[in-house]
């Protein structure tokens, strides 16, 4: 009686144990970094980044902020160290589906066509997802405050309309995490709170952002984990 009693505590904690560990790395961190350095340019001291959370990349001009986005959708290969995404290495990813997944918004917003519509339109066929309604595009410009019709030429828009929408964009594709390279960079303050507003409500509703910013004010961002580059280490 003893004996099995004994035995079968410790295979509970044991259980118990894995379970932890498997949901610590697969469920609630979305990356894990170890030992990864780029070039000369800088190393990453081992951190993680939690599901549904913003993490803020800040540093000057040049240090490396980009280069650090784009390994996480392997745009740049990691080249020493190890990534983890969901808890299996990034390596073996396949790079279309991890893109899917994990989307990246450049600098200055890329335009594909001539007609709102189909540039809302545009990211899902790129995921590979069921194209909305003209409802749910309505209802995605509304998100993100552009008052547009769907037959607008986005061309015209302004840098800070062609920027609300790729984040339409975005929403709509539905990823797991976001990668924004300077979103509010040459915009006015309240357009950039309207943006980062919206990343808000993102992670609370579930998306991991990653964003690279020259911004002071981050209150409108909420919680915010901050990753700084200094003398070539990122901490
Ligand atoms: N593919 C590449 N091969 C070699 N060097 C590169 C490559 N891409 C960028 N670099 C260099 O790496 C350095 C870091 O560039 P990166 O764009 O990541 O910096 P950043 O912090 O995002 O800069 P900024 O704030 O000005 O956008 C720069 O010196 C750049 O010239």
């Amino acid at each position: 009686m003893v004996i099995r009693g004994a035995s079968g505590q410790f295979l509970t904690g044991f259980v118990l144990y894995l379970s932890m560990k498997y949901s610590s790395e697969s469920q609630q961190d979305l990356f894990r970094l170890q030992g990864v350095l780029v070039r000369d340019l800088f190393s990453v001291e081992p951190m993680s980044i939690p599901c549904e959370s913003i993490t803020v990349l800040q540093g000057p001009s040049g240090c490396g902020k980009t280069t650090f986005l784009r390994l996480l959708n392997r745009m740049t290969p990691v080249e020493e160290g190890e990534i983890s995404y969901k808890g299996r290495p990034l390596k073996e990813r396949d790079p279309v589906q991890l893109r899917r997944e994990v989307v990246m918004l450049a600098q200055r917003p890329v335009l594909f066509t001539e007609r709102l519509r189909d540039e809302l339109l545009a990211g899902c066929l790129l995921a590979d997802r069921p194209l909305p309604d003209d409802g749910t595009l309505k209802r995605a410009l509304k998100a993100v405050n552009l008052e547009k019709s769907l037959t607008d030429d986005p061309r015209r828009f302004s840098g800070g309309e062609q920027q609300r929408l790729a984040l339409a964009r975005i929403a709509l594709m539905d990823a797991s995490a976001v990668l924004l390279d300077e979103p509010s960079a040459g915009l006015d303050s309240s357009t950039e709170e309207v943006i980062f507003s919206i990343l808000s409500q993102w992670a609370a509703s579930g998306k991991t952002v990653i964003l690279a910013t020259h911004a002071r004010d981050l209150s409108s961002l909420g919680v915010v984990q901050t990753r700084i580059f200094r003398q070539g280490v990122v901490s």
